[in-house]
């Protein structure tokens, strides 16, 4: 098995990461919470109360899970190519798979990091939920001290199945999406690479970006139910399920809930996703 993509995956996921941590923190204040008017408004106020390290809260987890998270997404896609096609990564260049191939590959990929992505990403998403400043002395304590806190709290409270809170909406999201993020990626290397060749690395940050865009734009209506059950565990249950959580948010805020933060999550796609892709394969060919 090709141990280089999974370090491939761990250092470009990784990279990727603190450069869209703080659009994500926006993005998720916008989505589960209805005191922001916008992005500005949430931008300005997270600046303001919390300073410039309020973008960057619940953050660590995140980094330390990226290794396991990244890894599994690329090396289950690129060793679940080899099962279909028998052509490793460099092969691929030449005998190039089908989209059906990249698609499953893309798939299964989503299924497994979102079950092993699952507790961090709770965990972010309540951290970074947390509005209260560090910086003003006086000001009340979090609920959460910190990410193992925050594990440890909600082992306690809502058992060892709080910590999958949001897994099923998490995999409804990834599953699909992932298979539109390695299909996009393929199709404009392709395009824009002669027959045989390497991809410049400009076609690599390019087709990286909106391999980004395309997934996070039809992932973004489960983002926004997956982000509202992570924190339903919180104080008293508003959600029965899934389901009830799609329908309630449908009849509270209209079709429109499902899109909120669709700008800022292909905004912060586009770079995370280009530096992603063009330090995968840059690791990968560095070494091959
Ligand atoms: C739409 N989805 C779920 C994805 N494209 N997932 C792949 C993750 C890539 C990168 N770490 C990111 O956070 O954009």
């Amino acid at each position: 098995m090709p141990v280089e993509e999974f370090m491939a995956g761990w250092i470009s996921g990784a990279l990727g990461l603190v450069l869209g941590h703080p659009f994500d923190t926006v993005k998720v204040r916008l989505q589960t919470q209805t005191s922001y008017r916008g992005i500005m408004d949430c931008t300005v106020k997270i600046y303001r109360h919390e300073s410039l390290l309020g973008f960057f809260k619940g953050m660590s987890f995140p980094i330390a899970s990226i290794p396991v998270v990244n890894s599994v997404l690329f090396g289950v896609y690129s060793n679940t190519l080899l099962a279909l096609t028998a052509t490793s990564h460099q092969e691929r260049r030449a005998q190039p798979p089908s989209y059906t191939h990249v698609f499953i590959a893309g798939c299964t990929g989503g299924v497994l990091q979102s079950y092993c992505l699952a507790p961090f990403d709770l965990i972010k998403v309540r951290l970074q939920n947390q509005t209260e400043s560090r910086v003003q002395p006086g000001s009340p304590r979090p609920r959460y001290q910190g990410p193992v806190h925050c594990a440890a709290t909600i082992f306690r409270e809502e058992g060892p199945r709080g910590l999958f809170r949001g897994a099923w909406a998490l995999m409804l999201r990834d599953t699909p999406t992932l298979g539109i993020y390695f299909v996009t990626y393929e199709g404009l290397c392709r395009q824009y690479t002669p027959d045989g060749q390497t991809p410049s690395s400009a076609t690599v940050l390019v087709a990286g970006g909106f391999a980004g865009i395309a997934s996070w734009v039809t992932a973004t209506p489960f983002d926004v139910i997956k982000s509202r059950m992570q924190m339903d565990g919180l104080g008293r249950r508003a959600y029965q399920g899934l389901l009830d959580c799609t329908v309630s948010s449908f009849r509270q805020e209209g079709l429109g809930v499902f899109f909120r933060g669709l700008t800022i999550n292909s905004a912060r796609a586009f770079p995370v996703n280009a530096v992603t892709f063009l330090s995968y394969e840059y690791f990968l060919h560095s070494r091959g």
